[in-house]
């Protein structure tokens, strides 16, 4: 079975951050991404708006022609944001003000009611939920409690491995986290720090349905171009199907 590329261009719009221009323009990056095969573009609306801001999720939300895959922390703010624009997809994820990034994945085990109620609200709003967590057991038990339909495991650790042997046990601790949450009918997604050196071994698990990829493929796309750096990646997790 194939596997799916969502873009994240959160990292676009940290270069146009970094001197307050309109440019580069994370509408241009999706428009790029997708023609050059993504399956799906991946936001992150922080709530510090270090990246992604407001303006670019209402346009996004009008010209993204696969869909939108919009990451979001479990506030009432972001839930309303969601509510509004509807993207396809919204996945819940951590957030801490200090973060550089997202390290660690979502406690559903100990925020149950809460996380059941952003996924009802969701739901409601004709939008499918996905829990951003940790390839743990009890986690995604609880996602599964909860009524989540996807889950994105967390491949954090397994990218920031600093030996064969450690990464190799994070391998199989998220394929066996994969197995699990396919059998508790949970579609199931991955995502964090993946790059064109790590990304093999993740895409050739087969409960995998799409991978969401953004800082490697822009870093990348600076040096070659958004395109052949989409295009690059994609045949990278399709060769690792074969
Ligand atoms: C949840 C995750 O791992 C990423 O999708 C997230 O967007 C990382 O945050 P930054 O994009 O701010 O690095
Ligand atoms: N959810 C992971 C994502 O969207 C991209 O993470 P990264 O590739 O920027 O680390």
């Amino acid at each position: 079975m194939s596997i799916l590329l969502g873009v994240n261009i959160d990292h676009i719009a940290t270069l146009r951050q970094a001197r307050g221009t309109d440019y580069p323009d994370p509408v241009h990056a999706a428009a790029v991404a997708e023609m050059a095969g993504a399956d799906g573009i991946t936001i992150h609306l922080r709530e510090d708006r270090r990246h992604i801001v407001d303006r670019d999720v209402e346009l996004l939300a009008q010209t993204i022609k696969t869909r939108m895959n919009l990451e979001m922390a479990v506030t009432d703010e972001m839930l309303a944001i969601a509510e509004r624009i509807k993207p396809a997809y919204v996945c819940l994820v951590p957030e801490k003000r200090e973060e550089l990034t997202t390290e660690g994945g979502l406690d559903v085990v100990g925020q149950m009611d809460k996380i059941e109620d952003a996924c009802t609200r969701l739901k409601a709003a004709g939008i499918k939920v996905s829990l951003f967590i940790d390839a743990d057991p009890a986690q995604i038990e609880a996602a599964a409690q909860v009524g989540a339909p996807y889950i994105e495991i967390h491949t954090g650790a397994y990218a920031d491995a600093e030996s064969d042997v450690a990464q190799q046990a994070e391998l199989k601790r998220i394929a066996k986290g994969a197995k699990q949450a396919a059998a508790l009918g949970i579609v199931v997604n991955a995502g964090h720090g993946l790059h064109y050196h790590n990304v093999g071994p993740i895409a050739a698990i087969p409960e995998f349905y799409e991978l969401n990829i953004g800082h490697s493929i822009i870093a990348r796309a600076a040096i070659e171009g958004l395109a052949p750096a989409v295009q690059t990646m994609k045949q990278l997790m399709l060769a690792a199907r074969r």
